[in-house]
């Protein structure tokens, strides 16, 4: 049986990296960016005002009192002027009209003349006025060819906002994983809408593995249920590899009973096998393989050990896959004592919580059993215990990781949250 570390480095090994292709930035949300994004231009692009007042050259401070004719008037989109030596009155985000380097807001100035139409022909100063006061000058927020957005970054709307603002059209992101799940047993009914048949079981693999790949971003190609016999299921993935699938997900069938055809249909079908049985609990009897340009990830049917393969052998490799660097775990303190199996790594369904001082605890839920799925839909985050911890203390300090790849921890329900 192979260590958890083992058996994630041997995946990772296998993980090739996907294609970059060009995304329009409207459609590019929740993609990874295959390449930095380099800026093409300064942000703010021209000196610009940082206040509704008047602008002026100022060499060094103009004292509260001094007086200042008004030349004409700057808003924001007005194309370039330039001062004859007097002031502009200027709007916030107006272009500084050449030769003018300093905004005075208009409230510490007093309007002394106005002209006909109304506007304003001359100020004066309440306050002194510091040099290069109020102004955003060009390439202050971005210089034109710096790094903005590192690749491997999960494009999210903050980064949307930073491209729209550098009139970047499209961007380069890493093409998204095509995944087929094939989900095996007779048991399985898939169609809720139909009452269950004597000893059938509502499948829930198949939904959760639709849903959790594709939140990871990845194309869901196709979800399938097979019987308990080998032939549908070889059918089963050779439409996957047709489909072109990167991942290949199975549940169930692959375990010690009778009908645990699995292993026996991938070695017919050519694959090489990576690993099968992992120490780690839920879900030893894991077997990874390759076949041909697929990873193919058997996951036992238990629902835990599907959530656990999901969560700790697939997301990783989608990781990898996309350029991104391994997802960082948090550190928080046990409050539920736990006695784990020596030999095995444990993945046990938590909550988090955060105390006055804003420390991280982990409370275990009780339930435990692999086929338990309420504490499942229960948990914010997972707690992970190594192989040989021994006892674990409350008060000591463990690994934890949100109950969904790439969300904090925290996600779920927090009773100790702080209020905005
Ligand atoms: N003699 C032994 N028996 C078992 C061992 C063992 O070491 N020796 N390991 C146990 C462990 S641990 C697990 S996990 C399971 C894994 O078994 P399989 O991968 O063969 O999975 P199945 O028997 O097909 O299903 C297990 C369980 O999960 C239910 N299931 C299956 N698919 C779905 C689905 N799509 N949705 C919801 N539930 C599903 C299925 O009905 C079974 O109850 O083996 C233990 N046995
Ligand atoms: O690995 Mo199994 O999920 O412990 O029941």
């Amino acid at each position: 049986m192979i260590a958890y570390a083992d058996a994630l480095h041997e995946l990772l090994r296998h993980a090739r990296p996907l294609d970059a292709v060009s995304c329009p930035v409207g459609d590019a949300l929740g993609k990874v960016l295959a390449g930095d994004v380099v800026s093409p231009m300064d942000l703010p692009s021209f000196d610009h005002s940082a206040m509704d007042g008047y602008a002026l050259h100022a060499t060094q401070p103009w004292q509260a009192g001094s007086e200042h004719a008004v030349q004409g008037s700057q808003a924001a989109g007005d194309a370039h002027h330039a001062s004859a030596g007097m002031a502009w009155e200027i709007m916030t985000g107006a272009r500084l009209p050449d030769g003018l380097d300093t905004v005075v807001p208009v409230e510490r100035t007093e309007l002394l003349e106005r002209r006909s139409d109304g506007s304003p022909a001359r100020i004066r100063l309440l306050e002194t006025l510091m040099p290069a006061a109020n102004v955003r000058y060009a390439g202050s927020d971005v210089a034109k060819g710096a790094v903005v957005v590192a690749a491997g970054t999960s494009i999210q709307a903050n980064h949307l906002m930073l491209s729209a603002a550098l009139g970047i059209a499209t961007v380069e992101v890493v093409r998204a994983p095509k995944v087929a799940i094939i989900c095996t047993g007779k048991e399985l009914q898939c169609d809720p809408s139909k009452p269950l048949g004597d000893g059938e079981i509502y499948g829930s693999n198949g939904p959760y593995l639709v849903a959790a790949c594709a939140s990871m971003g990845a194309q869901v190609l196709s979800c399938e249920t097979v019987d308990d016999t080998g032939p549908p299921f070889v059918s089963a993935m050779q439409r996957a590899r047709q489909a072109g699938a990167d991942l290949i997900v199975s549940t169930g069938a692959v375990s010690m009973g009778r009908y645990d055809f699995v292993p026996e249909a991938l070695m017919e079908l050519g694959a090489t096998v990576l690993f099968h049985k992992v120490a780690i609990r839920p879900g030893k009897p894991q077997l990874a393989a390759v076949l041909g340009d697929a990873m193919v990830f058997a996951l036992p049917g238990t629902p835990m050990a599907v959530a656990v393969g999901l969560r700790f052998f697939i997301a990783p490799v989608l990781r990898a896959m996309r350029g991104q660097a391994a997802e960082p775990a948090w550190r928080a303190i046990l409050d539920t004592p736990q006695q784990p199996k020596p030999g095995l790594r444990h993945f046990l369904r938590a909550t988090v919580t955060q105390d006055g001082e804003g420390r991280l605890h982990a409370q275990v839920l009780a339930q435990q059993q692999p086929f338990r799925i309420l504490p499942f839909a229960q948990a914010g985050a997972w707690v992970v215990l190594p192989e040989d911890v021994g006892s674990v203390a409350a008060g000591a300090r463990v690994v934890v990781v949100g109950v969904h790849a790439g969300a904090p921890a925290l996600a779920g329900p927090d009773p100790s949250g702080v209020a905005l």
